[in-house]
C-alpha cells in the first residue's frame, strides 16, 4: 500500500512500516510521524508490509530504484521487521543503501543497544540537521541447509534457551492479550520459568581462530551484536554494537539450582559473568555446531528447529539517527 503526499521541501522520507508491530504502537507511531511530516511541509510515502516477509521484498525494491541523496528509507516497527529491511538493503543492487530506525516493537533491543531515539520529533530534526549515516554493526550467517545464501540480524541468532522461551511467547495467545493491556511480560516470565525446567542441555562446537572449543552441557548458544536479549536483559553487558566483532555467548547448565542462581545474578547486577557456566567468545568469525534438534531464533523471530551449523561474521550497514 503506498500513500504519496507531494510538498516542496529538500528531504524525502519513505516510510516503511510494520502497523501490527508492538501490538499497535507502531501504527500510532506513524500516524504521529506522519503528522509532523505534513506539518513540517517534508515529502513523504507510506508502504506498509502486509504479510510477514513482504519488508523484505519492499526495501530490496527501494534499494534498486534511483533515489537522490536527500531521500531517507525510515522504517517504523519492531526489530524483526527492522530485521526484514536490512535482509531486502543487503540482498539489493545498493546494499550499502542507509537507512533510519524508529523503534516501536515491544521488545527493541536493537534501539537500546544503538541508543536510538524512539521520538518520531527527536529522530526529523536529526535527519534535517544531518543525513551522515553511522556505521554500525550487524552479524551475518550462512546455514549449511541454506546453502550460499547470507542472512542478517540485528540483535542476535540464538540456539536453545532464549529460543525456546520465544516460541513458547510466539505461539501463546494469553501473551498476545496480555500484551494488549502491556502486561506481557507477566507471561514472559512465567515461560522464562517453563524453559528452564524444560530446556535440556546440548553438545556445542565453537570455532574462532582455528581453535576449536567444545561444551557438553549447552543450555543457551547465543551469539549476539550487542548486550540486550528479550527486551532489555543484559545478557552481555561487555558488548558493543561498534567492536566490529560478534560474540557467541554458551550458558551451560550443571545442576539447576546452579542455573538459577547464574539468572538470579543476570536479573540483579550483572555479575552473572563471573559464574563458571557462563563463557563467551569475541571475534569476527565464529562458527557454531550443535548436536541436537533444539530451537532457535533469529532477532525474536523463530527458526525452523534443527541440528545447526553456523558461520557467523559480523558485518556493518549504514544507519542514519
Ligand atoms: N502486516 C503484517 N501482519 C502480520 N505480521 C506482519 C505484518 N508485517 C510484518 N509482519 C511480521 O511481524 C513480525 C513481528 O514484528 P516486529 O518484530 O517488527 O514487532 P514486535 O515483535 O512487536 O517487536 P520486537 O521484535 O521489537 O519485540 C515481523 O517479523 C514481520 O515478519
Amino acid at each position: 500500500m503506498s500513500i504519496i503526499n507531494k510538498m516542496s521541501n529538500n528531504l524525502t522520507i519513505h516510510l516503511l512500516v510494520n502497523e501490527t508491530a508492538g501490538n499497535g504502537r507502531a501504527k500510532k507511531v506513524l500516524e504521529q510521524t506522519a503528522l509532523l511530516l505534513v506539518n513540517e511541509n517534508i515529502d513523504f510515502d507510506i508502504q506498509k508490509s502486509t504479510y510477514p516477509g513482504e519488508a523484505i521484498i519492499l526495501a530490496e525494491t527501494y534499494c534498486n530504484q534511483k533515489h537522490h541523496k536527500n531521500e531517507v528509507l525510515l522504517v517504523i516497527g519492531g526489530d524483526g521487521s527492522f530485521n526484514e529491511v536490512l535482509n531486502g538493503i543487503k540482498r539489493s543492487n545498493k546494499p550499502e543503501t542507509p537507512c533510519a530506525y524508529l523503534p516501536a516493537g515491544t521488545g527493541n533491543d536493537f534501539g537500546r543497544a544503538a541508543h536510538l531515539t524512539s521520538n518520531p520529533q527527536v529522530l526529523l530534526d536529526h535527519l534535517k540537521a544531518n543525513l551522515k549515516p553511522s556505521s554500525i554493526d550487524c552479524g551475518s550467517f550462512k546455514l549449511a541447509e541454506f546453502g550460499k545464501q547470507t542472512f542478517y540480524f540485528v540483535n542476535s541468532f540464538g540456539i536453545g534457551f532464549d529460543a525456546y522461551v520465544n516460541h513458547l511467547s510466539n505461539i501463546s495467545t494469553l501473551k498476545k492479550m496480555l500484551n494488549r493491556i502491556n502486561e506481557g511480560k507477566l507471561i514472559y516470565g512465567s515461560h522464562i520459568l517453563t524453559c528452564l525446567r524444560k530446556q535440556d542441555t546440548f553438545t556445542v562446537e565453537v570455532e574462532c581462530d582455528g581453535k576449536k572449543r567444545y561444551y557438553q552441557n549447552a543450555f543457551l548458544v547465543t551469539t549476539t551484536n550487542h548486550p540486550y536479549l528479550g527486551g532489555g536483559i543484559a545478557l552481555l553487558p561487555p558488548a558493543r554494537i561498534d567492536s566490529h566483532k560478534i560474540n557467541t555467548v554458551i550458558v551451560e547448565k550443571y545442576t539447576i539450582k546452579s542455573l538459577i542462581k547464574l539468572f538470579i545474578k543476570l536479573l540483579k547486577d550483572g555479575s552473572h559473568l563471573e559464574c563458571p557456566e557462563f563463557h563467551y567468545i569475541e571475534a569476527e568469525q565464529i562458527t557454531v555446531k550443535t548436536s541436537k534438534q533444539e530451537f532457535g531464533q533469529v532477532d525474536g523471530e523463530e527458526i525452523k528447529r534443527g541440528n545447526f551449523n553456523i558461520d557467523f561474521v559480523v558485518d556493518q550497514f549504514d544507519l542514519l539517527r
